[in-house]
């Protein structure tokens, strides 16, 4: 078990220490905190570590069984115990490390179909005589987070005339807006969805069904659908044709499926080539991971980061800025990646966690518009959070004058974040900022689908080596039930375990519910 406690002296310690007089005092320190990996680099320089802090947390990776549930982890072990699975996001990237040869197959099989079928998808008459011109991903959290983050991050790689829309939500108006201009010949419709159970999921894909069967018939309809699922009986009952229903494992947890057929709308729209270099990326850092020692592994220092925020100065939670238009997504990605992996109360063994433990709640924006909504409260709130800055090299160093001021604001935040000011004149007191705020700096050379693939595999592994620490299962999600539960007992009516405010809600809106 991690002894969390050990953090406690160093972050007294450090509480009580200027940050402004950690940072460029001690060279060590200072090039132990800038780490490199499979293209990215993470400067952690403004946070709030000394040498010896930063041993304790090392010694606190290297006395966990960090090692062995990696191993677990890339060759397909059991790693989620609550479901009895493996989790074979590495494995979608790298079939060749799994032991399981039947499974590493199954897994090459299936991305050779996907990726078949994403290339006729651009062929001209692949539709009864129509080309696909736009792909809707209909889908939820995991099955459409994922996809459309991507999609919107590598818009300089999409395939010439082909675009993709998304639909995750049960108001009307996501659909409507999915359909908005839509030629329903060209249009190619991909229900995405694990269980094939989810409401939002199979409610959009009726409707769309519905509007697609008035537009082009039955038979039309069923070459326009396709799916992407790990429970392909329910999608053929569904009545998508076999022929183009794409199977995913049980043991690809739904956050971590961007990489399965559950991309395969990301893929038609990016095409193959940009999808398998997407793989590629995610594929250098797993081998970074794998391979790096701690204290240059760049998921692990990310995520003792992330603990000595969360455990050691009690930063409930972390905000994500973005200095990338592409990239304005990835906050909301990153909130379910982490927030549905970590948010947990008890161990793996069921164990109640302490306080102060488990994953953070992440939120944040796109700069610089951030910086002229909540960074207020970032500079002088009394509160505060660490800040992760995402910054893009190619658009430093872009001959655009804006693009430059862009990279200049982000340095300015972290600088200003860290020195803070004295306040002078009659508004000294207003204008006085404390300063030793705490930052960390992300950066990618260009936006590329290799350095996107590694982003987001650097953030699935940071998430795996924290649950590690944690002792959290961060592959199941049992906490998303009752409320689904609740809401399938609301729609047929029957209000009978439901509190009065709630049943009062219900009159109100008019939802006129069963009493029995
Ligand atoms: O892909 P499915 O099975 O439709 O699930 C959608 C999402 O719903 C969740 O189960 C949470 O409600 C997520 O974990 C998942 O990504």
């Amino acid at each position: 078990m991690t002894d969390f406690s050990a953090l406690d002296p160093h972050a007294r310690r450090l509480g009580e220490t200027s940050l402004a007089e950690l940072v460029g005092r001690d060279r060590e320190r200072d090039a132990s905190l800038v780490v490199e990996g499979a293209g990215l680099m993470l400067d952690a320089r403004k946070q709030r570590l000394d040498a010896s802090a930063w041993s304790a947390l090392l010694d606190m990776a290297a006395g966990s069984d960090l090692a062995e549930r990696r191993s677990a982890l890339f060759s397909g072990g059991i790693v989620n115990e609550t479901e009895h699975r493996p989790a074979l996001h590495p494995g979608l990237r790298n079939p060749d490390r799994l032991t399981d040869g039947d499974l590493a197959g199954r897994i090459r099989a299936a991305r050779e179909a996907t990726s078949r079928f994403a290339m006729r998808a651009g062929e001209r008459d692949v539709l009864a005589g129509h080309p696909v011109r736009r792909v809707v991903n209909i889908g939820i959290g995991g099955s459409d987070l994922g996809p459309r983050f991507v999609y919107d991050a590598l818009k300089a790689y999409r395939r010439a005339g082909m675009e993709a829309r998304f639909v995750s939500n049960l108001d009307p108006a996501d659909l409507d807006d999915a359909l908005e201009g839509a030629d329903p010949q060209t249009t190619l419709f991909c229900v995405v969805s694990k269980s094939f159970t989810t409401q939002e999921t199979l409610m959009n894909a009726q409707a769309a069904r519905t509007w697609l069967v008035s537009q082009v018939g039955e038979e039309g309809a069923n070459i326009r659908f396709c799916a992407a699922t790990a429970a392909p009986d329910k999608a053929r009952a569904f009545g998508i044709d076999p022929a183009q229903i794409f199977p995913f494992e049980d043991g690809v947890g739904g956050r971590y499926s961007v990489w399965s057929a559950a991309g395969l709308a990301l893929e038609i729209a990016l095409g193959p080539e940009a999808f398998e270099a997407f793989l590629a990326g995610a594929r250098s850092m797993d081998d970074h991971f794998y391979d790096a020692p701690p204290e240059s592994n760049l998921p692990v220092v990310k995520a003792l980061i992330d603990v000595w925020n969360r455990a050691g100065l009690k930063r409930l939670s972390r905000c994500v800025a973005a200095y990338s238009s592409r990239l304005e997504r990835l906050p909301a990605y990153l909130q379910q990646l982490e927030m549905e992996s970590l948010g947990k109360s008890v161990t793996r063994e069921g164990r109640p966690l302490a306080a102060d433990r488990g994953g953070q709640l992440v939120w944040g924006g796109r700069g610089s518009d951030v910086q002229h909504s909540f960074f207020q409260w970032l500079h002088q709130g009394v509160d505060d959070a660490p800040v992760d800055f995402i910054a893009l090299k190619s658009l430093a160093q872009s001959e655009d004058p804006r693009a430059q001021a862009l990279t200049a604001n982000l340095l300015a935040q972290g600088a200003a974040l860290m020195q803070g000011q004295d306040g002078t004149g009659e508004l000294a007191a207003h204008k006085a900022m404390a300063g030793g705020r705490v930052s960390s700096t992300l950066l990618l050379d260009a936006l590329t689908p290799q350095t996107l693939g590694a982003l987001i595999a650097l953030h699935e592994h940071k998430v795996f080596v924290e649950a590690t620490l944690y002792r959290l299962n961060p592959y199941d999600q049992w906490g998303v039930e009752l409320g689904k539960q609740l809401a399938r007992d609301i729609a047929i009516g029957d209000v009978s375990v439901l509190d009065p405010a709630t049943r009062d809600l219900i009159d109100r809106l008019g939802l006129s519910p069963r009493r029995d």
